[in-house]
């Protein structure tokens, strides 16, 4: 039989799968090392738009079945960040000012034309995960976020050293996501640390993070499939 762990040891085993996170990847590799070509950088910022696009509605799924009105409270503003309250706010249309800066013009990011068969599979895996499984192991497959602050950093730095001919200022988003993710992702593990305190549950919430390390792992290597140098 599993023994139950600590929250702490519960903690440190999720926090181990840095090592399997996306930023491993050799797409994003090439990327922060400044070898991704204009090509794969505007297959990139239009292929994961489906997957911003659809972060609202896996939080909706995750509010639709969290019990917990304090839970909820909190987790409503992830909506708020990314749709905005008024036209012209919110991630989403960072995002297509990112596609702008790039070079791609909003209605081909937003018609989804140049979205591949194997990243529209893995955004909806995650959706549909978050809307099927218990709400405690939908939160848990959001804390890829806890590793997510290295990598915008990184991008950042990437971006304005490699990436000139791109605009700073369509860089905003992931400036914005420098600190609303370590807010979310410090929400979301104090949740998994309350709640999975049984071997099974503990199991499932290591479980959702690994799931959700290869939906983005899957997505990259779809990109990097079609984009990437041959
Ligand atoms: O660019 C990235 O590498 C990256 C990764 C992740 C992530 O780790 O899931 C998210 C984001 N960006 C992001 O912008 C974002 O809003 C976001 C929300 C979530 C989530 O699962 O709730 N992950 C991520």
């Amino acid at each position: 039989m599993t023994a139950v762990l600590t929250p702490d040891e519960l903690e440190e085993k999720l926090r181990t799968h840095a090592k399997q996170y996306h930023s491993e990847h050799p797409f994003h590799q090439r990327m922060n090392e400044g070898q991704s070509s204009p090509e794969e950088i505007r297959g990139w910022v239009a292929n994961r738009f489906y997957y911003q696009e659809n972060i609202p509605r896996k939080d909706g799924a995750v509010l639709s079945s969290c019990p917990d009105r304090e839970v909820r409270r909190r987790w409503v503003q992830r909506i708020i960040d990314h749709d905005g309250t008024t036209e012209g706010t919110g991630g989403i249309e960072s995002w297509l000012r990112l596609g702008e800066a790039v070079g791609l013009s909003r209605e081909e990011v937003e018609d989804s034309r140049h979205l591949l068969p194997g990243v529209r599979f893995a955004v909806d895996a995650y959706v549909t995960f978050t809307r099927t499984k218990p709400w405690v192991e939908a939160v848990a497959s959001s804390l890829t976020e806890l590793f997510a602050p290295n990598l915008m950093a990184q991008r950042l730095a990437a971006f304005e050293r490699y990436y000139t001919w791109i605009d700073p200022a369509g860089l905003a988003y992931f400036r914005s996501r420098l600190t609303q993710a370590p807010r979310d992702s410090e929400h979301g593990l104090e949740v998994v640390r309350k709640h999975c305190i049984t071997p099974e549950t503990q199991a499932a919430a290591v479980a959702a993070l690994s799931f959700k390390c290869d939906v983005l792992w899957s997505m990259l290597d779809s990109i990097d499939q079609a984009y990437g140098p041959r």
